[in-house]
């Protein structure tokens, strides 16, 4: 007999720097009327920019939960143009993406930076979504694993639980360039990574940890994609802000 995925479905929805207020408002009201499976089998993220949090918190539908998409390493403070992880327990906001590549990348964010703010937001009783994910350069020198391992060794080194964070996979060669992994690349560096936990933090953390993949997910890929077995749901960029992601949310077919 099988027994049931311990993994809830789980989407995100990374709105990154986009969106004007008239635009905001329309996003919610598309995503407010669309159908989507029961919270008893998924569970939305939806991350606006800091700015439009509030406004979006105050529309959208009580299924779909917030997430920031970014937060100081520390306690709030001298810290100019910063947002601290408290000022979003404030706010009522249960979740931040952290490690997103863009921020590795474009803002310098290392490993022990990404880990540190992991464990503090953590501590706050806030949720994360911890990105991960190999350079194309680092994909052709097969140091995939290598890279998303020492990503999530970092972070493993500084937290004692695993029940708040969700890991997202997101090759930076698949971000943003309509270059999609296939099927068979996101099941191998999933499974990889899951094996890995199982190996360095506990077989339990590894079975119960959602790992999640983003890159270029479409209306189009999310079925096949989504129906690999270590695949748990998405983080979702481009198509988070239109009409698809609806479809998206539906990848997985719950009806038995
Ligand atoms: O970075 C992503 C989500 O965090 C993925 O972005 P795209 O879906 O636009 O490729």
């Amino acid at each position: 007999m099988c027994s049931p995925n311990p993994r809830k479905f789980f989407v995100g929805g990374n709105w990154k720097c986009n969106g004007t207020v008239d635009e905001v408002k329309k996003i919610v009201c598309m995503l407010n009327s669309g159908e989507v499976p029961c919270p008893n089998h998924i569970e939305t993220i939806i991350s606006p920019p800091f700015v439009f949090i509030p406004l979006v918190k105050s529309m959208l539908r009580t299924d779909f939960q917030i997430a920031a998409q970014n937060c100081w390493k520390g306690k709030g403070g001298a810290f100019t143009g910063e947002i601290s992880a408290e000022m979003l327990a404030n706010l009522g906001v249960p979740w931040v993406i952290l490690g997103h590549s863009e921020r590795r990348t474009l803002c310098g964010e290392t490993d022990a930076v990404v880990a540190e703010k992991t464990a503090y937001a953590l501590n706050l009783g806030l949720k994360v979504c911890l990105c991960v994910g190999e350079t194309l350069q680092e994909r052709e020198a097969n140091q995939t694993g290598c890279v998303v391992s020492r990503q999530t060794a970092a972070v493993a080194a500084k937290i004692g639980c695993w029940a708040n964070v969700v890991i997202a996979y997101e090759p930076i060669w698949a971000i943003g360039t309509g270059k999609v992994a296939t099927p068979q690349q996101a099941q191998e560096v999933h499974y990889n990574l899951r094996k890995w936990l199982d190996c360095n933090v506990s077989p339990q953390v590894a079975m119960n940890t959602r790992i999640i993949y983003g890159g270029s997910v479409t209306a189009a890929n999310c079925k096949e994609i989504g129906s690999n077995p270590d695949v748990d749901g998405f983080l979702v960029g481009g198509a988070s802000l239109k009409e698809e992601f609806i479809t998206i949310l539906n990848a997985r077919n719950f009806q038995h």
